[in-house]
Order: structure tokens, then sequence, then C-alpha cells
């Protein structure tokens, strides 16, 4: 049996939040979730514009009232004046974990050459884990998945691979990836079951 979890997606966009064009964002988020995980997974999801205000609201809503274990935004993290994603999660974390942002430049700098321009963070706020990526829908796949060689094998690991491990260790519940999306780590110590059991 695995573990149900609740998952906060944000897509972050002053004109797919108008309706200027159709959002992209939630369903790439949706979608791959839901091919790398076997946990069934609640989300709540939500559209809005680059707001500090409401975008803080809505983490601080989605982490404490949704119980969300995890909650991943997307888009307004470049250097825009209206590009204000980062500090807006900043401002609801009681801990930054800066690895998270440093690994998916590096990984986006495989894809794109402008990757440095993304000032995106990962953040703990008690039980959630919240990443900013970038407002791209296909850097989704990529910051989370990473690059694969032609046989499937990580060239650098996607961010996903160590989520889970960082949600156990903020007391969420044990998720369990499927091996041919993501391989997550965990110290042997850590791990519940042996994959595929
Ligand atoms: N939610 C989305 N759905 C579809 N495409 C998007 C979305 N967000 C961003 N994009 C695409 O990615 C590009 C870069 O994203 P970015 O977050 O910098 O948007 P932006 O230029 O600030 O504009 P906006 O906030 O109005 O989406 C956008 O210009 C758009 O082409
Ligand atoms: N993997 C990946 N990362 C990426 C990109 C991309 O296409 N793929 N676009 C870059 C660009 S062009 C910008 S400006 C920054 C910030 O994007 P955002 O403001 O949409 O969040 O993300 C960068 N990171």
């Amino acid at each position: 049996m695995f573990d149900p979890v609740t998952i906060g997606i944000v897509s972050i966009s002053d004109r797919a939040s108008q309706g200027v064009y159709q959002d992209q964002g939630l369903p790439a988020l949706r979608d791959w979730l839901t091919r790398a995980l076997h946990n069934p997974i609640t989300f709540v999801e939500r559209l809005i514009p680059d707001e500090r205000d409401t975008i803080s609201a809505t983490l601080v809503e989605l982490a404490d009232r949704h119980g969300c274990s995890l909650i991943l935004t997307t888009g307004g993290t470049g250097p825009a004046p209206r590009d204000v994603t980062p500090e807006a999660t900043l401002a609801v974390a009681d801990k930054e974990m800066p690895g998270f942002g440093e690994q998916m430049r590096q990984i986006s700098l495989r894809f794109v050459p402008t990757a440095i321009l993304s000032r995106q963070v990962a953040v703990i706020r008690g039980r959630s884990l919240i990443i900013n990526l970038p407002g791209q829908p296909k850097s989704i796949a990529e910051t989370l998945e990473g690059l694969k060689d032609g046989d499937g094998r990580p060239v650098v690991h996607g961010i996903f691979a160590a989520v889970p491990y960082c949600i156990d260790l903020i007391g969420g519940p044990y998720l369990e990836t499927r091996p041919e999306v993501c391989v997550a780590f965990r110290p042997k110590s850590a791990q519940r079951r042996t994959p595929n059991e």
C-alpha cells in the first residue's frame, strides 16, 4: 500500500491567469507527478498572477490549511520587475534549501544557456517542502526529471530524486517513484521496502 499524499501545484503567470493564453503549467505539473509517483495524490491547484502577497498567501494556505507535503510553483523566477516568486517563497520560509536551486540551474544549463536567469528557491515551511520551478512549461519535466542518455540512464539527476527523502525528514508520507521516470535516493536505513517489492 502506498501512502496518500496531498500536493499543491501553483502556476504563477499574469497572462495565463488573465486568460491571455491557456495555462500549461498546472497540466504539466499534474501529468509529471502522476507519472512519477506510485502514491495516490490529492492535488490542490491554484492559477494566480505574479503578485507577491497573493503568492505568499497561497503558499501559506496550501501548507497550513491543506497540509500539502509538497508544493511546486511554476513561473515568476526570472529577473523581470514582475518576477517575484522567490521573494514571496522566502517570505513564508522556516528554512531555505539552497541545494534544489543550485541543482536546477545545473540541470537547466544542459538545456538552455539562460538557465542562470532563474532565481528559483526551495524552502521548508512546517511539514511542507516548497520548490519553485521556472515558467516555461517544458522546464517542469526538465528540472524534475533531469537529463537521460539514449538508454534512459541519468546524465544529470533531476531534483525530484531528493524530494522523497526530504519529505521523510520533515515528517511527511513515504513517497515512492516509478524508476523509469525518476529514481529516488534514500540512505539504506531510511528505506521502507526494496523497490518493486
Ligand atoms: N502558465 C503558463 N502557461 C503556458 N506558458 C507559459 C506559462 N508561464 C510561462 N509560459 C511561457 O514561458 C515564458 C516565460 O515564462 P515567464 O514566467 O517568464 O512569463 P512572463 O514572460 O513573466 O509572463 P506571464 O507572467 O504573463 O506568463 C512565457 O513568456 C510563456 O511563453
Ligand atoms: N530547464 C529550463 N530552465 C529554464 C528555462 C528553460 O527553458 N528550461 N528558461 C530559462 C529562462 S529563459 C528564464 S528567464 C528563467 C526564469 O523563468 P521564469 O521567469 O519563467 O520563472 O528560467 C530559465 N530556466
